[in-house]
């Protein structure tokens, strides 16, 4: 397969730091040796900085060969021939980097579009990379599609074609009118609640479909081995979409701009199902590790999934989460100012600005960047400062973006009058402090704008990153200008060493903070600039969309590792015709997740009151009656749970009930007995229920368990991550306190504490148990069939290992993940493999149970286990699995010492229905 050749290089290094940093030496190396030898742009053009037709914004035709002939990297495949060529890379994102004017039937003008993802993306040159996006033209006629596909073709684009409805609704509507100023924290729309939510539907409904429109067109184009990348909150459903149609899709998700807290999260109506379609992805990305960490709580919060360090799983599957933050192609800029035309643009500058100093703006015309407040701020600043007012200027950027959308149409106005009181105020007959630009500059107007701006001004409400802050830094080599910089942009955690940080809401800080940009000594913009620089020239857009893509390769491969260490799923079918080849069964069955019915949780909204009461699941109870009214099977439910719940849901069945773990133990038919051994110390109980009524008085919606061997304080429903806190303070005060010398074990659950005196385990009750039964049935013959299901915490895995008994449990617990003592035969993972001598040479016997003492004691209302147990034969076992009939399995757990998986309680309805079908 093509794509494995990026995934099994033999110089792959071992971690994931390793390799990120010899990636990091290759590409210094490749760029000192020859810089941009080779080397295109991603439009194909090759780079030379001394000539400014090819900048990367020039649309001169260039050759295709050139392209192919490109420097090859690391992550290069091999061709036919011998040489290497780049890795297939297909960029999709809403906007193409050119939109496209049409000039007759069949023949378009390109033109490059202005914005930060364009700008960082033209910085991709090390792969054989295509953009798949929309050209931002409606095309109704197919003459004018073939023409402009063409046309777009020789810029290696691909256009996705959507019409003005759903532009409408895709674009001006979801994805501008409701997802980006609520990721900007600006809320939702509010003006007209039932229109709001009349056309929320349909626009989502449009979301959807035009994320299904971008999908058919990747899919369209994919080779084997490609790495899809999609961008944006526009592209939202594509994951999902993409690996619908290929699971084995290399795909990553980059999110442009801020995620938001959960709690803005939240009140999205589809918040789930965004949430769901981007965990289809293999890695999604984000500028920062606050938006990253935003993002893991919301699936935490809203999802019930689980948020690590590495990412998010669900079910086994890890979709990776990291902080990439975006950089610029630096060189682009720097070389840029040697230019003529742009040094010719300098020149006027200064010359149009002398004596003054020079504050600029840039920015595309939209809420989230702060304008009105900049202009304010300015206002603020020459109201206090009227020495200054002749000796400054601010010059604005404001380019015209998403026009249709009415709430930019209001900024418009909004921001020329503000413009036009403050001109109104402190200007003269000669000039304005203020000039406001409603347009965009082409790229050699802007680096000269840059290179001769003394303060920059960027005061984003919210921003995901903002590269004009960058470009600003990279054209000040020699002037070494301020840059005023709002701490909610991205950039504010990569250049807030050398800016002055500032709330763009708090006009007084800002205007103060103009006033010290302003009188800033010499060596302190040294200082402030040299670091920024260094930033900025370091971690450009190359590295940015190196580091993603090699990430995503290497995601890939852990995610293979990964899955080979996860049991496979439990082959019900074997596993039933095992069972009905069978004489003498033994059916171990957990309660809780295993046996009960599902109730309908969405993260902390669970249903709390009727989750609490465990119920046995409605499709059980017919097959469950027949398993265990079988002659042939005996039946065990062994639980956590306390007696009164076991006898509640299972008393009118012909079983064994194991409650607490395996503490207690009754036939149905019979009395309570109990299988604690004597001297089993429960004098710490009091104490941990002190602990634990602390805890539970101050987590809201946690709750606790008192059981007669153990405590269980649960925080399922209350605030995840609070919970978790509280469980760390928890189990600190448990290992260190007042109980820290007491026969207990303390376990961890995922969203639980349990403290169990010491040795109370399921697979340690499991022993005495199973002597237990064999007595009471006077069975003649052994145990030839064994299923043992259930959602166990690790603690009580001994249960599986009890019948694997030719491995210690601590080997069992790494065995997939270590290399196995050489001595200790590892335990094949499939039924019928080669280790069968072992085992049955090994297998237990009765008379191993009996020299293990029952020492019981009373208390309460039940019965102590007290009778003289009986063997089968001398010496014979009592388990005979000879055919490998032996089915561990975990339910809805993701890594277990269980043989195998299940997903869910209701794959177990299957399995028992199953099993109970056929009369024995
Ligand atoms: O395509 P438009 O609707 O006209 O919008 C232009 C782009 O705006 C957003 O840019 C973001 O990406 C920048 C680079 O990562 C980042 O620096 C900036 O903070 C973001 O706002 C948007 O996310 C892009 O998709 C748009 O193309
Ligand atoms: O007249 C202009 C003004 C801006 N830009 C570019 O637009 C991008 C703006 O990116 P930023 O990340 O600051 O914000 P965004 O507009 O993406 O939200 C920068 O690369 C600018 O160089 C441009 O090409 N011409």
């Amino acid at each position: 397969m093509p794509g494995n050749k990026f995934n099994c290089s033999p110089l792959t290094p071992r971690t994931r730091l390793e390799r990120l940093l010899r990636e990091r030496e290759l590409r210094k190396l490749n760029r000192s040796l020859s810089p941009n030898e080779g080397e295109s742009d991603f439009f194909g053009n090759e780079l030379s900085l001394t000539d400014g037709e090819n900048m990367g914004l020039s649309f001169e035709e260039e050759s295709q060969e050139g392209v192919a002939a490109a420097r090859t990297s690391g992550d290069g495949r091999e061709k036919q021939d011998g040489r290497t060529s780049k890795q297939r890379l297909l960029v999709v994102a809403n906007r193409l980097p050119v939109s496209a004017v049409r000039q007759g039937e069949d023949s378009w003008q390109l033109e490059i579009s202005v914005g930060g993802l364009v700008s960082a993306l033209l910085g991709v040159k090390e792969f054989e990379a295509r953009w798949i996006g929309w050209a931002g033209v409606n095309v109704p006629d197919d003459v004018g599609k073939r023409a402009l596909t063409k046309a777009l073709a020789e810029k290696r684009c691909i256009p996705v074609f959507l019409d003005e409805e759903i532009v409408h609704q895709y674009y001006n509507g979801y994805c501008n009118n409701i997802l980006w100023p609520l990721f900007h924290y600006l809320g939702l729309p509010q003006e007209d609640r039932l229109a709001t939510t009349r056309s929320f539907q349909s626009q989502f409904d449009a979301y959807k479909k035009a994320n299904q429109m971008f999908a058919d067109v990747v899919n369209k184009h994919y080779e084997d081995g490609d790495v899809v990348w999609c961008h944006d909150y526009h592209l939202m459903f594509l994951p999902q979409c993409l690996k619908e149609y290929n699971s084995k899709m290399k795909v990553g998700w980059f999110l442009h701009t801020p995620f938001p807290s959960s709690e803005i999260h939240r009140t999205l109506p589809s918040r789930s199902e965004l949430l769901r379609s981007v965990l289809a992805a293999d890695l999604v990305g984000f500028h920062t590790y606050d938006y990253a960490r935003h993002f893991e709580s919301a699936c935490t919060r809203i999802l019930g999934l689980e948020g690590t360090p590495e990412g998010v799983e669900d079910q086994g599957k890890l979709t990776r989460v990291a902080a990439f933050p975006i950089g610029i192609d630096s060189d682009r800029f720097i070389g840029a100012l040697e230019l003529p035309q742009v040094q010719d643009h300098i020149r006027e500058l200064k010359q149009r600005f002398a004596g003054r100093k020079v504050m600029l703006g840039v920015d595309r015309l939209d809420m989230i960047k702060g304008i009105p407040q900049k202009i304010l701020a300015f206002e603020k600043f020459l109201e206090e400062n009227p020495n200054w007012r002749d000796k400054v200027v601010l010059l604005q950027i404001a380019v015209p973006t998403r026009t249709d959308v009415p709430e930019y149409q209001k900024l418009t106005s909004q921001v020329h009058e503000i413009v036009g009181r403050i001109n109104g105020r402190f200007g003269t007959l000669t000039a304005v402090p203020l000039h406001h630009l409603d347009r965009s500059l082409d790229f050699y107007a802007l680096c000269a704008l840059y290179a001769v701006t003394d303060v920059a001004l960027v005061t984003s409400l919210r921003d995901g990153m903002n590269l004009v802050s960058y470009e600003f830094v990279a054209c000040q080599a020699y002037k070494k200008g301020v840059l005023i910089l709002s701490e909610f942009a991205g950039a504010a955690q990569s250049l807030g060493a050398g800016a002055l940080l500032v709330n763009p809401w708090n006009v007084i800080e800002v205007a103060a903070s103009i006033g010290y940009a302003l009188n800033m000594p010499a060596n302190e913009r040294e200082k402030r600039h040299h670091h920024n620089f260094m930033y900025v020239t370091t971690h450009t857009s190359q590295e940015w969309a190196a580091t993603f893509v090699s990430e995503l390769n290497d995601t890939i491969v852990e995610a293979q590792l990964r899955t080979r260490q996860v049991p496979p799923t439990l082959p019900i079918k074997v596993a039933v015709d095992r069972y009905l080849q069978s004489n003498n069964r033994l059916l171990i069955l957990g309660f809780n997740a295993t046996l009960t019915q599902p109730v309908n949780t969405l993260g902390r909204r669970g249903d709390q009151i009727r989750e609490m009461e465990l119920k046995l699941h409605p499709d059980l109870k017919e097959p469950l009656k027949k398993l265990c009214d079988d002659p042939k099977t005996t039946t065990v439910v062994i639980s956590g749970s306390d007696r009164s719940v076991l006898d509640d849901n299972f008393g009118e069945y012909n079983m064994w009930l194991a409650a607490e773990n395996g503490m207690f133990l009754r036939l149905t038919t019979g009395e309570w007995m109990t299988t604690m051994p004597e001297n089993l110390n429960l004098d710490w109980v009091d104490s941990v229920k002190h602990v634990f009524e602390y805890f539970t008085e101050r987590t809201p919606r946690s709750h606790f368990e008192l059981r007669e061997t153990s405590l269980v304080w649960s925080y399922k429903y209350a605030d995840v991550e609070f919970g978790r806190l509280q469980a760390r303070d928890m189990l600190q005060h448990l290992w260190t306190g007042p109980i820290s010398n007491a026969a207990l074990d303390v376990v961890q659950g995922s969203r639980s504490v349990e403290v169990r005196a010491v040795g109370v385990t399921k697979g340690a009750a499991i022993d005495r148990i199973l002597g237990e039964v064999v007595h009471n049935k006077g069975m003649k013959a052994p145990i030839d069939y064994v299923l043992c299901i259930g959602h166990f915490l690790g603690k009580d895995e001994d249960v599986y290992t009890f019948f694997e008994p030719e491995l210690p449990s601590e080997t069992q617990s790494t065995i997939r993940t270590k290399v196995a003592d050489p001595l200790v035969p590892p335990i094949p993972r499939n039924a019928g493999s080669g280790s069968k001598a072992v085992r049955l040479k090994k297998q237990r016997s009765l008379s191993t149970l009996e020299r293990r003492a029952v020492n019981p004691v009373v208390r309460g209302a039940w019965r102590p286990i007290m009778h003289e147990r009986v063997s089968l034969h001398e010496g014979s076992s009592v388990l005979d699995l000879k055919t490998d009939n032996y089915f561990s399995c975990a339910v809805g757990r993701k890594r277990s010492n269980a043989r195998y998986l299940l997903r869910s309680t209701e794959d177990v309805v299957n399995l028992l229905k199953e099993m109970a079908e056929y009369p024995s």
